[in-house]
């Protein structure tokens, strides 16, 4: 899939807003994280994710990440309670991530950056479909996950190993038998807010879930992340870094926190 949009200077998100206007709407994504500003909601249940390893279906570069998606047409891998009512359906999983361990992250905590976030994306089945649940308010719930530079993990590792297959803008490759909740921290307390897609078309249907503790990741895994390419194969190469979007204005929007 071609787009004119990216993360360099002249097609990154500075510069979304001239075929997205919705880029400067009232619930943009990502956002600084302020734990002293959250407000603890004793009415938030705890995250209940159960996912089938046997929905995993591939892993791709889609030019602007790269993805591992799911099998889609059954109730098998799910996210329900948490902030949200109804039954949500895994789609898929992707990363961002900086050119330098400094950076990458997409939310940020009181100001600081991870080196990366992961997001496992779900929807409504309310809905008919992932493409219709995203136009709705209440259609889609991003969980994110920072990771933050320390002991190899051994369950990010799987996921690398495949990067020599897809290491060009569209390729992919099959990708079964993963478990996505090998990549969750073991404390699942999380921040929540109302957002949005932090790509175009930043569509503001997301709930953002927002895990406080973080996974590990090794500096040398980092650097794998980073031997991907966001060019096509027979293009020129460019490697795929800080394809995070900064914070954007709260808006007056409230952050809740799960926890005390
Ligand atoms: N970062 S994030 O907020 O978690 C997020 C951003 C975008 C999408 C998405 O689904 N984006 C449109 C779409 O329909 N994506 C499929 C087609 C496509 C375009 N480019 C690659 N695949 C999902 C999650
Ligand atoms: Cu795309
Ligand atoms: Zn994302």
């Amino acid at each position: 899939m071609s787009h004119a949009w990216g993360y360099a200077p002249n097609n990154g998100p500075d510069k979304w807003a001239d075929n997205f206007p919705i880029a400067n709407g009232p619930r943009q994504s990502p956002i600084d994280i302020v734990p002293g500003e959250a407000s603890y909601d004793a009415g938030l249940k705890p995250l209940n994710l159960k996912y089938d390893p046997s929905t995993c279906q591939d892993i791709l570069n889609n030019g602007h990440s790269f993805q591992v998606t799911f099998l889609d047409d059954t109730d098998n891998s799910t996210l329900t309670d948490g902030p949200i009512s109804g039954i949500y359906r895994l789609k898929q999983f992707h990363f961002h991530w900086g050119a330098s361990d400094n950076r990458g992250s997409e939310h940020t905590v009181a100001g600081t950056k991870y080196p990366a976030e992961l997001h496992l994306v779900h929807w409504n089945t309310k809905y008919p479909s992932f493409g219709e649940a995203a136009s709705k308010p209440d259609g889609l719930a991003v969980v994110g996950v920072f990771l933050k530079i320390g002991d190899e993990n051994a369950n990010l590792q799987k996921l690398l190993d495949a990067f020599d297959a897809i290491k060009a803008k569209g390729k992919q490759t099959t990708f079964a038998n993963f478990n996505p909740a090998t990549l969750l921290p073991g404390c699942l307390d999380y921040w929540t807010y109302d957002g949005s897609l932090t790509t175009p078309p930043l569509l503001e249907s997301v709930t953002w879930i927002v895990c406080k503790e973080p996974i590990s990741v090794s500096s040398e895994q980092m650097a794998k992340f980073r031997s991907l390419l966001f060019s096509a194969e027979g293009e020129a190469e460019c490697c795929m870094v800080d394809n995070y979007r900064p914070p954007q204005p709260l808006k007056g929007r409230a952050v809740r926190a799960s926890f005390q």
